[in-house]
């Protein structure tokens, strides 16, 4: 049977139903976003919450005449799906297929890329401020979650909004849930736990003030008591957002796309920065992402019945986010100034076990990444220790922080960050591939990275004992499978490891490419060609005397890195080369200068050559003609 969704090519087609199809469109929508996310993952709560509000802001608003907003992004598949991409949906995150969020080249119905959180406000700001100038007449919504509310960045758009007096309506999607359950005292702001906590402070001390009034008290306290409604009532999450300027309306159903349109209707002829507020369920009509909100928040393949995922993956490497994890807490047993801060990703950083262990020592900040950056700087001059765990890609919003409150004050604040290098199907704005280049050159910085579990075990040890700045950055996924440490050994800072001599080139790697070095070399070496392979392991201080008395014996160099090779390690071990006069053909594999797509780290790495077969092309290129000739695999 012809399902509806299946006849709406474009928003035209939504508006021509009648209202009480409306109900169908949401279930079929729900349908498909759950069967396409359970084979190939993706943020499934976060769209199944907004499947009523898209509906209504398409049947509101003259799309893509009027440009929506969305924060973050990993809510629009219900935008997807009705905006002339049903047929690409099947290929959601996957190499080559459709973006998990919203991509201004993917379709003229997504107004603004994104995939970093709080960037709403300030986008659909310009965007009215821009149409003010060229005399168009466009509306601009911008739909923001309240997690994504906890930034400071989106509080600088609603204060620059406050005082443009745009015409712009600001969606505050608020369902009490970042990734985890919300933080801060926002949050507690808008779900009104202040309101009626700070009502009831309020209502004792007046009480008790009043009651002590000679001969009028007894009056004063019931006249009080009479304005208590009254009074409970102006409390609102209104008073915030009418502060900052805004027209609040709210807090309504999300989840009434009647109320919806009908309010959708009156706040978009209001001519000026409007709020409204409504009220959602994340993980909305699917009963195991109701439950579990932060497991289906961004989940792998699970079965659609069950809301089973298959529970990791097989093997028994662990992941590096595990050993992360438990080595911090083996750390933190013994060292008690060792204290651990996320912003907003306590799951996806590990610190979520960390909190448990140790609830005193954990901060969870909201998605705060400049903020927990700067927080970390005070508590190190308090004399603690504290790691700052954020995904490689988030850290790049907090890098005047990490220069300005850390490094340049030598503060002994640890930086952890995951995900680095190639994430998958996130694709570009998850991608962490500029952390060595945007890191190396800050000055006090030590910068590490591991090639396999026990060696980010080492590099956490030793940040650890070291009385400044440490950044240390490891990749999604598993190890390679090396029992862990119980006594982890301090490693000599910007000492790097000679892991396979020769002297028919070099080979020097960071990170995971050090392991293709090896395959490389071992390949190369059953074609008679004897490398020498260096894991570089610190970037910064490089280990400069290793690598040059290797360079000094090789006819040429090869390095190899999962990072931007502008600015990357590649970059620094030519530095060093030229500084030390010495010229011999270097050959760099690394990240192009271009943003990376999306797919399984498998399939681009595979594209871009970050490989043990590409480092054995490299090298017979540079290896002179009258070597054995030898197939490249
Ligand atoms: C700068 C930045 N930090 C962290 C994240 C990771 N992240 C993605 S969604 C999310 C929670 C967003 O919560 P909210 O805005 O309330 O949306 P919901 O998922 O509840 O719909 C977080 C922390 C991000 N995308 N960008
Ligand atoms: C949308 C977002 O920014 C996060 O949900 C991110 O996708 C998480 O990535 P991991 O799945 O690697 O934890
Ligand atoms: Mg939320």
């Amino acid at each position: 049977m012809e399902t509806l969704l299946s006849q709406i090519k474009s928003p035209a087609d939504l508006k021509k139903l009648e209202k009480k199809q409306l109900l169908q469109v949401a279930a079929e929508l729900r349908e498909q976003i759950v069967a396409t996310v359970a084979k190939n993952g993706g943020h499934l709560g976060s769209s199944l919450g907004v499947v009523e509000l898209t509906i209504a802001l398409h049947r509101v608003f003259d799309t893509p005449r009027d440009h929506i907003i969305w924060d973050v992004g990993h809510q629009a598949y219900a935008h997807k799906l009705l905006t002339g991409r049903q047929d690409q949906f099947g290929s959601l995150r996957q190499f080559n297929g459709m973006s998990g969020f919203p991509k201004r080249k993917e379709s003229g119905y997504d107004s603004f890329g994104v995939g970093h959180s709080s960037t709403s406000i300030s986008a659909a700001l310009g965007m009215a401020a821009g149409r003010d100038i060229c005399g168009d007449d466009n509306k601009v919504v911008a739909v923001i979650g309240d997690g994504s509310l906890t930034a400071g960045m989106a509080f600088e758009g609603l204060n620059h909004a406050g005082d443009l007096k745009k015409k712009l309506v600001v969606i505050l999607n608020d369902n009490e849930m970042s990734i985890s359950p919300n933080v801060g005292a926002l949050s507690s702001f808008l779900s009104r736990k202040m309101t009626s906590d700070t009502f009831i402070r309020f209502k004792k001390e007046t009480e008790n003030l009043l009651g002590y009034v000679p001969g009028i008290g007894r009056d004063l306290v019931n006249l009080a008591k009479r304005a208590e409604e009254s009074l409970k009532s102006f409390m609102t999450p209104g008073m915030l957002f009418e502060g900052f300027g805004f027209d609040y309306f709210g807090p309504i159903d999300g989840h009434n796309i009647e109320e919806l349109v009908a309010t959708l209707r009156n706040v978009a002829q209001i001519n000026g920065p409007v709020l409204l507020h409504i009220l959602t369920k994340k993980g909305k009509g699917y009963e195991p992402a109701e439950l579990n909100p932060p497991k289906f928040h961004g989940v792998g393949p699970f079965d659609p019945a069950t809301g089973e995922t298959n529970g990791g993956k097989a093997g028994s490497a662990v992941a590096y986010t595990k050993v992360f994890s438990d080595t911090l807490i083996a750390l933190a047993q013994q060292d008690e100034r060792i204290v651990g801060i996320t912003a907003a990703m306590a799951e996806g950083t590990g610190l979520k076990k960390f909190s448990e262990a140790f609830p005193e020592r954990f901060f969870d900040v909201g998605i705060a990444e400049q903020h927990a950056v700067t927080f970390a700087a005070g508590l190190a001059c308090q004399g603690l220790r504290p790691v700052v765990a954020i995904y490689s890609t988030f850290m790049q919003r907090a890098y005047d922080q990490v220069i300005h409150d850390v490094c340049l004050q030598n503060l002994p604040v640890t930086f952890a960050l995951d995900r680095c290098g190639l994430v998958g199907a996130d694709g570009p704005t998850h991608h962490g591939s500029f952390d060595l280049s945007f890191l190396r050159h800050i000055p006090n910085l030590i910068l590490a990275t591991p090639r396999n579990e026990v060696e980010l075990q080492r590099i956490m040890k030793t940040a650890s004992t070291v009385d400044g700045p440490f950044a240390y950055r490891y990749p999604r996924g598993n190890g390679v499978g090396l029992p862990l440490l119980d006594e982890i050994e301090v490693l000599d800072v910007g000492r790097g490891e000679l892991l396979c001599d020769g002297s028919d080139g070099l080979i020097i790697a960071v990170g995971d490419m050090v392991n293709e070095a090896l395959i490389a070399a071992q390949n190369l070496s059953e074609r008679g060609l004897h490398l020498a392979v260096i894991d570089a392991r610190f970037i910064k201080p490089l280990d400069a005397d290793l690598i040059l008395s290797q360079v000094q014996k090789a006819p040429f160099v090869v390095t190899a890195e999962e990072n931007s090779l502008q600015g990357g390690f590649g970059s620094s071990v030519l530095e060093l080369i030229s500084d030390a006069g010495m010229t011999l053909p270097v050959e760099r594999i690394g990240i192009p200068d271009r943003f990376i797509g999306q797919g399984t780290q498998a399939e681009l790495r595979t594209q871009l050559g970050l490989s043990s077969a590409e480092i054995v092309k490299r090298v017979l290129q540079l290896t002179p003609i009258d070597t054995p000739k030898v197939q490249v695999s």
